[in-house]
This record gives C-alpha cells, structure tokens and sequence, in this order.
C-alpha cells in the first residue's frame, strides 16, 4: 500500500519524501492555507521540488467555489498545465463528476475527492478517474464505524475490475492506516504527525530501555582479563 503525504508544507512534504519514501502528495485548500503561503507559490514550490520524479502524484484541489463543470474543467487544465505530477482534484458532486469525466477524456487525470459512502465511489470508477478519496477521520468523529464502508468499496471495484485506485483519506491514527491496509486500499494519505506517531510504540521505547540497561551492565571484556 502506498502512502501519501496530506500537506502543503514544503519542509515536511521534502523530509518525508527523502526519509520515508512517501509516494505521492494530496494537498487541499486547508492545507494551502496552512502553509501560509499562497496558492500559486504553493504550486510552484511542489512542481519544482518533483519535477525530475516521475510517477510521483501531487493531488491540487480546484477552487471549491466552483459549481460549473465548464469552470472546473477550465482550471483543471490551468493547474495541470503547471507540472505534469499535478492530479486535478475534485469533489465528489454532480458538476463535479462532469468536469472529471470530460478531463480523464483530455487525458488530464483526476482525484475525486470528498467521498463518503460506496454509491459516491462509483462514478469515478466508471469515468476512468485516477484516483477516488474516500474519507475516514470525520465519519469516525461523527460516530461511525468506517471499516466496513472503505471494505465495501474495496470489495466492489475489485468485482468490477475497476482500475480507479483507493486512497483512503482523512486519517488519524496507525489503527487506520492498517485497517485500509487490511481492507486493500491502494493507498493512504495522512498528515506528518499521524505517520510519525503510527512507526512508534510505547513498548518499543520500553523495550529499549531494557536493551540499553542490559547493555550498560554487560561484563567489559578488558575488566573479564584484569
Ligand atoms: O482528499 C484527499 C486526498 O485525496 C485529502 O487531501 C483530504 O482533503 C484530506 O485527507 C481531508 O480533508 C482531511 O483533512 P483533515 O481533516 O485531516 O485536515
């Protein structure tokens, strides 16, 4: 399963990339404005960073403002137009769905974001969308179990043989990257901090301690010979 940073912050977009091998970024117009940067320059930074990678995606959200397809197909051409990594990503509405398909049409690939129930994950699949973003982290909050809803839509586009692949969204803790995992998403994006806490355990740091007394009281060759 691949993993992809969610963020738009250039310092943790390069460390991840260099010291995890992330193999993709999503970004969204919250993490934009949480990079304190704006759009463009944003933009610019990530095509440039990438732009010797090949097959490395960077998801950029269109103006969510936005509600005719015309518009959206308008800027998507504009924001792919930038680097040839960018994945135009859009929501998961009727207009939404429209731009997408005349897009993957002009060979222009697409993320389909802002899914929340198997029925919204099967358009995409159907108009040969790159990616689907199905969310997990707000359902959770709202109280739902989500396992079975990103199992659902696993299940579902390995019947139909769909290529559209699944990249689990909105995720909080290392209990959910494994359940996608278990589930066979293709991927998972997530912001630095949940990565960081996922490669870590609290009987990791304990069983070091142990290991580290161990070491510090083993007999010292030289004292063995004295
Ligand atoms: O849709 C995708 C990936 O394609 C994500 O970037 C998605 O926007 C984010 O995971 C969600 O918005 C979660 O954001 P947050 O609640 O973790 O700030």
């Amino acid at each position: 399963m691949k993993y992809f940073l969610d963020s738009a912050k250039i310092e943790e977009i390069r460390y991840a990339y260099k010291n995890w091998g992330i193999d993709g970024v999503t970004t969204n117009p919250r993490h934009i404005m949480n990079s304190g940067k704006p759009f463009l320059t944003v933009l610019k930074e990530l095509g440039e960073e990438f732009k010797n990678v090949e097959n490395f995606p960077i998801s950029v959200e269109i103006n969510p403002h936005l509600e005719d397809p015309e518009e959206m197909v308008r800027e998507g051409k504009e924001i792919a137009s930038l680097s040839s990594n960018f994945i135009i990503k859009i929501p998961c509405t009727e207009p939404g769905l429209i731009a997408a398909k005349r897009l993957e049409e002009e060979g222009i690939r697409t993320n389909v974001t802002l899914v929340f129930s198997p029925s919204q994950a099967l358009q995409p699949a159907r108009i040969g969308a790159k990616f689907v973003s199905p969310f997990v982290g707000w359902k959770e909050n709202s109280g739902e179990d989500t396992a079975p809803y990103i199992q659902d839509i696993v299940d579902i586009y390995k019947m139909y043989n769909a290529k559209t692949e699944i990249i689990v969204a909105a995720l909080r803790n290392g209990k959910q990257i494994a359940d996608a995992a278990k589930a066979g998403a293709d991927i998972v994006t997530c912001g630095f901090d949940v990565y960081k806490a996922s490669f870590a355990h609290p009987f990791t740091d304990y069983g070091l301690g142990v290991f580290r007394d161990a070491w510090d009281n083993t007999a010292k060759e030289l004292e063995e010979v004295k």
